[in-house]
């Protein structure tokens, strides 16, 4: 469960988030807006990484301001660039990094890499140096590194952008059958097509909140 009480979230000047109050208890929840809106902000509240300047965010029970470490334990986050996550040199040590704060064998880290790499189609690259991917294969190794540490919550920043249409595909299957709640931020609307809910946000402001069709018609109408 996540839940926002009149935040506000001044950057700078600006008024980035302006007194949003909402609780998220769906498993699939969608985040649409124009450039600017306040979507990458919202979504860096759900796991610590953006504080609250007034009001209160609570994750998992636990206010974000006074548990951030704990938080983002529990809530894997996938950032829009995935080389701003990919830290070791190859594809599996990248992943085994993730691990090394959970004090597993290296038989363990090593079984639990390979099964995240196959699941998400990497195995074959798994010695392979990072950095040489492609980008929507960066982007799935940015999502095997989250995935491998289990999370309760899954946050996306824009997770689908440097994918091809199958890659985008392939993440629209994992987040159908994902049994952890998701965030996604997204400006690929079929993505979120078959979501619970899906919010939109104008200038910082929550301007509708509904189901994907009717949220999605909104978001047209205030384009257009
Ligand atoms: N550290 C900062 N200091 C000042 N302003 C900031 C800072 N970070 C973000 N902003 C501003 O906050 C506003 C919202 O940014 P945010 O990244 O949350 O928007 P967004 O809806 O995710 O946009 P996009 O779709 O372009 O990724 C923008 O106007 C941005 O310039």
């Amino acid at each position: 469960m996540i839940e926002l009480a009149d935040v506000h979230v001044r950057l700078g000047q600006r008024d980035v988030l302006c007194g949003l109050t909402v609780s998220l208890p769906e498993r699939r929840v969608g985040m649409i807006g124009a450039n600017g809106s306040g979507k990458s902000t919202f979504a860096r509240l759900i796991n610590g990484l953006a504080r609250p300047s007034s009001g209160a965010v609570t994750v998992l029970g636990l206010d974000t301001r006074r548990h951030a470490a704990r938080i983002r334990r529990r809530v894997g986050f996938l950032f829009t660039d995935p080389d701003a996550q990919i830290v070791m040199p190859t594809v599996a040590e990248d992943v085994a990094f993730s691990l090394r704060r959970k004090g597993l064998s290296r038989e363990e880290v090593e079984r639990r890499v390979q099964e995240v790499l196959t699941r998400y189609g990497l195995r074959e690259h798994a010695d392979h140096p990072a950095h040489h991917l492609s980008g929507g294969q960066k982007q799935l190794l940015a999502l095997c590194s989250v995935m491998v540490l289990e999370p309760d919550i899954l946050v996306m920043d824009e997770p689908t952008t440097l994918l091809d249409l199958r890659h985008s595909r392939q993440v629209a299957d994992l987040l159908r059958g994902l049994s952890q709640q998701v965030v996604v931020v997204s400006h690929d609307l079929a993505l979120l097509e078959d979501f619970d809910r899906v919010l939109v946000l104008d200038r910082g402001r929550i301007v509708a909140d509904a189901a994907p069709e009717a949220a999605i018609g909104h978001y047209r109408k205030i384009m257009s």
